[in-house]
């Protein structure tokens, strides 16, 4: 047979353009500050604001004078050997899961092409997210809308930092990156994949297998064009590629709701490449779930696509396996082994692996209705417990508010649709939109440079909580719309309040100047409540391109800002602004701008990388920082931290420290009996822990063999634990 000829559409490579996003702070401010004068001085404001060298660093990102920390080598492999043998079956996670999602290549693509084609749609929250096809899901309001005018008119000819700034305030913003033309319009006639009339370029792989006759031929060539219609890196080779093999691992399969498989990794994959994931992360997103639901081995993947893909898939197994645990098993207390596991997944797999769990993980919860009640609920609560503080830590915020929203309405659904009902009726894009452009206009009147202006409405998720903590009713909260404008200076911030409180009147008592009085934690802004168009009540906050970084990404970080600082050691604190880093070269800056990457490739800012560090993602930090393991006795599971060289000698004696079972314990002949390291009966006590360990202490015994095991458990309590003095082969009772 004839080997198909593919053509391929190669316009210009995707770009980022300033479209925007917030990110999510909390305003449980433990330091309430009054407005006070302006002369309080900038120098007393930078004296104090840094009490961390992680400040120091952070906030000099981009000046040359940015201290230097030795990098801390690994003691994570990047492999997924360690885990290899943990596959579990069948992808278990999207097997539980039916997608409401109905689908319909014509409704698809239709009311894609249909709708406001203003990058703001795309960040929308789940209803009118028209991408992610919730919109009739739940009567929910718009759950975000966001919009910037980026002032670069006043910014003109700043070269590479500004640009890289300019990623990162994107990054800082939340998933607020969009691209100049991310979609193109591909008509389903055009893009004949069957045969060999595709546009541009010729494809450089085999196209033999990948296309089956008749429906399954339509509904793949469907979804592909609808993925190219949302985002043009759908037309790069290498994802091309990823689609139809995934198209042909997941050949037959369906889920629960009776889609075809594949639309869930087409899915995963769009919301990657919307968040200006390249294409790396965009083609392991379409193969994510391949180890685990096909006969896809790693070592094919690896020969089809690179170590990278390879690596990231295995990856994203690794932690499903994780999740399903921490999904399935009770755990010790559920607050500090949330907070364990967050670490863990970041120290343990690439950042861009768990961004891709992140983005499967939000497809899944976005057709969680099919399920039993039961497990949305499970779900539900795993979610909130576990990604939402992830997508939260890696600044991934329009996914951290989706999942949030989502979560709220699985497990409170009567509460969700009344505050959703309120909000309907409160939610005014056109209040913000015209608000953005009233003050760029004042803005430029008055000569005063601006960067950007961003708006964004609160979440019904986020203003439920608000509601709750502070105990006010909806009337009550003042930043619902919401206004961010970042200046070039100090002195511009002054200005730019002075032109806001011209526009509008202000609420009386309602301004904070964190300027002059910086909060302990060294964010700096000011804020002030007006009264804009029809009387509602508008925040605005006003900050310098440098007091944002900080806010984002140094000590008064949103993250940190939102779940306190206290309880996190500086290994989760670096681990996080690691994962931070990486992420934002690898799926934004990287992929839009690689001028500007070469021109500071010598000089890397991040305060933790090594001087040889090349930006590309290695797991090496941290040698010295504690390691985490799953541990788990009596289907109970707990995630212990032990320092690094920690033994399973060491895991064993404070197991038995809680434990009669395990204090006089030697380990039985019988393998079925010793504990078990990710699935494998343990054989050498002295062996080193690693990150992301499952021990299992308790492994279960098939009930027929009891009666052999019930000597050698009788020996086994009568001798003791005496692992000092191990056998070489095997251990002897
Ligand atoms: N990154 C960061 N953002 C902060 C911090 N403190 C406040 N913010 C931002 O500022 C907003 C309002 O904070 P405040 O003006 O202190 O207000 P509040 O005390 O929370 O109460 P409200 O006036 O009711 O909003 C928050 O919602 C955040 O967006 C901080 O320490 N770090
Ligand atoms: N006035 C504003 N203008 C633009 N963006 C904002 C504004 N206020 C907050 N944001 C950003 O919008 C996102 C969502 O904000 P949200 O109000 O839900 O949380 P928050 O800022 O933590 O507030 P709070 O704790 O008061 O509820 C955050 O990323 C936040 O940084």
């Amino acid at each position: 047979m004839a080997v198909p000829t593919i053509a391929l559409y190669t316009s210009s490579p995707s770009t980022i353009c300033s479209s925007p996003h917030p990110c999510q702070l909390n305003s449980h401010a433990s330091y309430d500050l009054e407005f006070t004068s302006r002369s309080s001085s900038l120098a007393s404001t930078t004296a104090t604001s840094s009490p961390n060298p992680v400040v120091g660093g952070l906030s000099s990102l981009f000046s040359s004078t940015a201290p230097r920390h030795s990098l801390l080598s690994s003691s994570i492999s990047s492999g997924g050997d360690e885990l290899g043998s943990f596959r579990h079956d069948k992808g278990e996670e999207l097997k539980e899961l039916s997608s409401s999602f109905r689908y319909s290549p014509s409704k698809f693509i239709g009311s894609f092409f249909n709708r406001d084609q203003s990058p703001v749609s795309v960040f929308q929250g789940p209803v009118s997210c028209g991408c992610c096809g919730v919109g009739s899901a739940a009567r929910t309001p718009p759950l975000r809308t966001v919009w910037e005018r980026s002032g670069e008119a006043s910014f003109h000819g700043r070269g590479s930092t500004n640009r890289l700034f300019n990623g990162f305030v994107r990054n800082a913003l939340g998933s607020c990156v969009d691209y100049d033309s991310p979609r193109l319009e591909v008509p389903s006639d055009v893009l004949d994949v069957g045969s060999s009339t595709l546009f541009g370029d010729e494809l450089t792989f085999n196209m033999e297998d990948n296309i089956t006759e008749g429906k399954s031929e339509s509904y793949a060539k469907d979804l592909l064009v609808s993925a190219q219609s949302k985002h043009k890196i759908f037309c790069d080779e290498s994802v091309i590629k990823a689609f139809f093999e995934a198209e042909k691992a997941h050949r037959g399969q369906t889920r629960l709701s009776g889609d075809p498989y594949l639309e869930h990794c087409v899915e995963t994959a769009v919301m990657l490449a919307l968040v200006g994931a390249n294409s790396t992360v965009v083609a392991a997103g379409l193969l994510h779930d391949t180890l685990d639901d096909s006969f896809v081995s790693h070592d094919y993947i690896l020969g089809t696509f690179g170590v990278e893909v390879a690596d990231l898939v295995e990856g994203v197994s690794k932690l499903s396996h994780l999740s399903k645990l921490a999904r399935e098993h009770d755990m010790a207390d559920r607050m500090v082994e949330a907070d364990r596991l967050h670490t863990m997944f970041l120290a343990m797999a690439d950042a861009r692996a768990v961004l891709i769990k992140l983005a499967d993980r939000l497809h899944n919860m976005i057709t969680l209705d099919a399920l039993p009640l039961i497990k949305q609920h499970r779900f539900a609560k795993e979610t909130m417990e576990i990604f939402v503080p992830l997508a939260n830590r890696l600044g991934i915020y329009s996914w951290k508010e989706q999942l949030e929203n989502l979560c709220f309405k699985h497990l409170n659904l009567e509460q969700h649709n009344d505050l959703s009902s309120k909000l309907m009726g409160l939610y005014d894009e056109e209040i913000i939109h015209s608000a953005i452009e009233k003050i760029e206009r004042a803005l430029k009147d008055k000569g005063t440079s601006y960067h950007a202006v961003t708006g964004r409405h609160k979440s019904v998720y986020s203003l439920h909580r608000k509601m709750l903590k502070k105990n006010l009713t909806m009337n009550e909260i003042h930043d619902i719309h919401g206004l961010r404008l970042i200046v070039e200076n100090e002195e511009d911030c002054y200005e730019a309040l002075k032109i806001v409180h011209q526009l509008w009147p202000e609420v009386q008592g309602k301004l904070k100047d964190y300027i002059s009085k910086p909060k302990l934690n060294g964010y700096q802004s000011i804020h002030t409540v007006v009264r804009g168009e029809g009387d509602v009540p508008l925040e605005v906050q006003i900050r310098t391109k440098e007091m944002h970084l900080q806010a984002e990404f140094g000590f008064a970080a949103h993250w940190r800002y939102k779940e306190g600082d206290s309880k996190h050691s500086s290994f989760v604190l670096q681990m996080v602004e690691w994962a931070r880093w990486v992420l934002t070269w690898h799926c934004e800056t990287m992929t839009k701008d690689r001028s500007s990457i070469n021109s500071v490739k010598s000089t890397c800012k991040f305060p933790f990388h090594s001087s040889d560090c090349s930006y590309s993602y290695k797991p090496h930090c941290f040698q010295d920082g504690p390691l985490f393991v799953i541990m788990i006795e009596n289907e109970k599971m707990s995630v212990q931290e032990f320092p690094a060289n920690a033994t399973m000698i060491d895991l064993l004696e404070r197991a038995g420290r809680g434990s009669t079972r395990w204090a006089h314990y030697r380990f039985p002949v019988k393998e079925e009996l010793r504990p078990r390291l990710n699935q494998e009966p343990v054989s050498d006590p002295k062996c080193k822990l690693k990150m992301g360990d499952v021990v299992e202490l308790t492994p279960p015994i098939p009930d027929t063999s009891l009666i052999e095991y019930r000597e050698e458990i009788q020996r086994m309590y009568e001798r003791g634990f005496t692992v000092a003095t191990p056998q070489p082969a095997g251990w002897m009772s």
